[in-house]
């Protein structure tokens, strides 16, 4: 996250690291979100086949263990990557991926269940939003120990769409936020873009999934995420069937 803040402590508990395994070492790659206690939400551009990955709740600090953590492996056979995720093309959307835990996380007050929004739900322009993770603190810069956050606020499909922003390459799938001088940045992606709603609840209303090749907070190129509202009924699918 570029030009953020550190978190307060466990104050958005969905947020998971997502971590693979390296050199007999867990490495944080991307965010995720807990959306069921079995259940994590990822980006599908997180995903490569042959590693081994873990996912750490209740973390905070990644340089130490404060207690609250746990980790919990998962398999390669219980992640599902959708089926229309192509690596070579960012642009096409479907960046999302669910990964089933080797066991239930345990809810409590610092690991919590993020809420999906209804199917097809749309952010008004400007609507204020954070976006969380352990991503690089600015372009080509180092990835925090703290959790980090930052207010994005929404970018309509009308406006992020624009010529001089994202143009052709955003789709009506996706949702972007920000386009000044905070973003998210790699090491963000497939965390939670948290938006508040009316009833006082957070919903996670995006995945984050690209920002410009040109540098993390390129004006007019805002922080772009896998619209979650478009992607219920698979969600559902994958979540109930499995
Ligand atoms: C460096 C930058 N990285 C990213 O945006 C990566 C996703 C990369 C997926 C493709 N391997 N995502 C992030 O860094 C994230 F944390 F912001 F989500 C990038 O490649 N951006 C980018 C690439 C292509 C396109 C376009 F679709 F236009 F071809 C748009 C943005």
């Amino acid at each position: 996250v570029v030009n953020g803040e550190d978190a307060v402590p466990y104050s958005w508990p969905w947020q998971v690291s997502l971590q693979y395994e390296s050199g007999g070492q867990f490495h944080h790659t991307c965010g995720g979100t807990l959306i069921d206690a079995n259940w994590v939400m990822t980006a599908g551009h997180c995903i490569s086949p042959s590693r081994k990955y873990k996912v750490v709740l209740g973390e905070y600090d990644r340089s130490k263990e404060e207690g609250p953590e746990q980790h919990i492996l998962v398999n390669s056979e219980d992640i599902y990557v959708h089926p229309g995720w192509n690596g070579n093309c960012v642009a096409c959307g479907d960046d999302i991926a669910l990964l089933k835990l080797s066991r239930s996380a345990e809810l409590n007050d610092k690991v919590q269940l993020g809420c999906i929004p209804p199917p097809g739900d749309l952010l008004p322009n400007g609507s204020p939003c954070y976006i969380s993770g352990w991503g690089r603190l600015y372009t080509g810069g180092p990835l925090p120990s703290i959790l980090q956050q930052a207010l994005l606020p929404s970018v309509d499909y009308a406006h992020c769409s624009q010529p001089d922003w994202w143009s052709y390459t955003v789709k009506e799938t996706m949702v972007c936020a920000g386009g000044d001088i905070r973003s998210g940045c790699n090491g963000d992606s497939g965390g939670p873009l948290n938006c508040r709603a009316a009833d006082g609840r957070w919903y996670v209303h995006g995945v984050t999934s690209f920002v410009s090749a040109w540098g993390c907070n390129t004006l007019k190129k805002p922080t772009v995420f896998t619209r979650v509202s478009a992607f219920n009924n698979w969600i559902e699918e994958v979540v109930q069937v499995d």
